[in-house]
């Protein structure tokens, strides 16, 4: 289906390039609209080789240049007017000269010079020098004025597919916010040039084209990249800067809305500016904090029925709000101010450096010198990462100047600055893909399908995620159950040897008592044992056999030589007698009674010890 309408655009489109050629017009014409519409039939390049002449840009498809710079000074502020300060700035509009004045710093007291500098006239020429200091003179510059001036312009090479850039430089309270944001009465660069973006797209009458308008607000605050159509959050939510061969250097997750009329964009400029970080300073009630930057992401697509191509443009246009270099001096700034002013400064140092590398003679091609090498410090903040391909790669930009009309040395600076940065060139390109209904729908097709691997991948991942939730969770229970039984068994522990410790000391003073009672028993036994080892000998009675211990008689061992002696041992016999028979009586008392408790301790302690190991003890 498509191939065929292909076949039969293209017989239409030789037969209308054969009455062109008839016609004697430019052949070039011809080649670019057939190698457009070949290289969109066969190879899949996105990036047309040359653009279709019915979208072509008013200038080259690939542009070198320089970057604009203008100058702007702007009136006394009430704090000059009541200091009668003096201008020093003069402006030639017919040579766009700007000069610098030396200051006529006399005491007025001793008529000799204020200070011991040595000041001297600066004249520098740039693009265009804008009088805005004295609303009376005839060449007074107003908003509308510096619009029409180069806004304008810009907002054409938007149109024609590039990318533009313009960003206001100036010390604090030089006149930037105003140049860019204005005021309600009196917009600046930035609403004007939506305003008309807006305008042109309405009045355009060409039915084909179809636009598309995408507006983001940031600030880069203290090294930190804030979203401006964000409310504000406490903490603050940073975003991160990516770069990518396709996309350049971008800012990842930044609210990128679209808009469809102007006053869509009124109210997000509105939101960003009541968002972005002004604080009030010496130097200026409104002072900007931060480095904002505008950006509008403008999208043709245009469809030719002849051709059955899409042709895309992209334009960026990024309008920059810089923070104002200050002097802590000047601004008499403490605190969190003062940290402010010192990272404004040092991302100010920075752009400095990116300009001057970018300025650097050297690196311009074909001057016979080998072309420098050096790398351009742009990540050395992130305001010049930012800005890396709007500073020395695809854009056309512009740089606007702002002066205040009182400060010697703040102006001679920001002049330099501005005077270096006219040498910076660009190679700005249009942003163009020239696309057939084929490319198109195998593109769509594509990206579907990377949508669908993309979506599996993300489901897999929360699928997986979702799996390390429930196992940490399993985990973590797990844990907390040891935990809670390894604490109940040190308390059960803890009990036990509380229990054990009582009844050992419980047990003590009975340990004691059994001890001592041992003791007593093994003395006894001892006893026992050397009365029957040496048993004592006792004369047998004359009758024996009536004696009233009869039940002894054989336990009794009786030496006969002893008992039956013939000799005469001066005693009596019968009171010998009586007086052995009366010993013995007592002896066999007390053996009845020592057996008694022999039999008594048997029967308590048993046969628990043998003889021979009570001996050993
Ligand atoms: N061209 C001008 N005409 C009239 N008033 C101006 C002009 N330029 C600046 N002003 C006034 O000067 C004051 C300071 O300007 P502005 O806030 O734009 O400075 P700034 O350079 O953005 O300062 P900062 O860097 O501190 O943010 C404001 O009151 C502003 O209205």
């Amino acid at each position: 289906m498509h191939s065929l309408r292909r076949h039969k655009s293209r017989e239409i489109l030789h037969h209308a390039f054969q009455i062109l050629e008839d016609m004697a017009l430019d052949p070039r014409l011809y080649r670019s609209v057939t190698s457009s519409f070949e290289s969109s039939a066969s190879a899949p390049s996105l990036r047309a080789s040359e653009p279709a002449t019915w979208m072509a840009p008013s200038h080259a498809a690939d542009d070198a240049g320089n970057v604009k710079v203008v100058v702007r000074v702007r009136g006394f502020v009430k704090r000059e007017r009541e200091r009668g300060a003096e201008c020093l700035i003069r402006m030639d509009p017919g040579t766009q000269t700007t000069t610098l004045l030396a200051p006529k710093d006399f005491d007025p007291v001793t008529g000799r010079p204020a200070t011991r500098k040595v000041y001297e006239d600066k004249e520098f020429t740039f693009d265009k020098s804008f009088w805005s200091h004295d609303e009376t003179d005839p060449h007074y510059a107003h908003q509308e004025d510096v619009y029409r001036s180069f806004g304008e312009e810009f907002l054409d090479h938007n149109f024609d597919g590039y990318h533009t850039c313009i960003f206001a430089y100036g010390q604090t309270g030089s006149g930037k916010s105003y140049t860019m944001m204005g005021t309600p009465e009196q917009p600046g660069l930035i609403p004007r040039t939506c305003e008309e973006l807006f305008e042109r797209i309405q009045q355009d009458p060409s039915p084909n084209t179809n636009y598309h308008v995408h507006v983001s607000y940031f600030e880069v605050y203290n090294e930190h990249v804030r979203d401006l159509l964000v409310p504000r959050l406490t903490p603050p939510m940073y975003l991160k800067i990516r770069e990518s061969q396709t996309d350049g250097v971008y800012v990842q997750g930044l609210t990128e809305a679209e808009v469809k009329s102007y006053a869509d964009v009124e109210r997000l400029m509105k939101m960003g500016d009541m968002t972005r970080t002004t604080a009030s300073t010496k130097m200026n009630d409104t002072s900007s904090r931060s480095h904002a930057v505008f950006t509008i992401q403008l999208k043709q697509i245009q469809h030719s029925l002849l051709s059955d191509e899409t042709i895309e443009r992209c334009a960026r246009m990024r309008l920059v709000d810089l923070a104002g270099s200050e002097r802590a001096k000047s601004t008499e700034a403490t605190g969190q101010r003062l940290k402010e002013g010192g990272q404004i400064n040092k991302s100010l140092t920075t752009l400095g450096r990116v300009i001057a590398a970018l300025a650097d003679p050297r690196r311009a091609p074909g001057k016979g010198h080998r072309r420098v090498k050096d790398v351009v410090p742009y990540r050395d903040s992130v305001l010049t990462w930012l800005l890396k391909d709007s500073l020395g790669g695809n854009s056309k930009t512009a740089m606007v100047a702002c002066i205040s009309p009182s400060d010697y040395e703040e102006t001679l600076s920001t002049l330099r600055y501005a005077d270096q940065a006219k040498r910076i060139r660009t190679r700005a390109s249009v942003n163009q893909d020239c696309l057939s209904s084929a490319q198109r729908d195998a593109q769509i097709r594509e990206m579907a399908e990377q949508i669908r691997s993309l979506q599996v991948s993300v489901n897999a991942a929360s699928l997986r995620k979702r799996e390390e939730a429930t196992e940490l969770e399993d985990y973590q229970k797990q844990v907390a159950k040891m935990q809670r039984l390894m604490v109940e068994t040190r308390q059960v522990s803890e009990c036990k040897i509380r229990a054990l410790t009582n009844e050992v000391e419980e047990l003590r003073p009975v340990n004691a008592a059994l001890r001592g009672e041992i003791e007593a028993l093994r003395r006894h036994l001892a006893l026992a044992l050397g009365e029957l080892k040496n048993p004592i000998i006792i004369p047998p009675p004359r009758d024996i056999e009536g004696s009233e211990f009869g039940d002894e008689k054989e336990n009794i061992v009786l030496d006969e030589g002893d008992i039956t002696g013939e000799e005469d041992s001066g005693y009596d016999d019968d009171d010998l007698a009586k007086e052995l028979h009366e010993q013995a009586n007592e002896f066999l008392k007390d053996l009845g009674l020592f057996r008694r408790k022999v039999g008594d301790d048997y029967s308590r302690f048993g046969p628990r010890e043998s003889l021979s190991e009570v001996y050993a003890n």
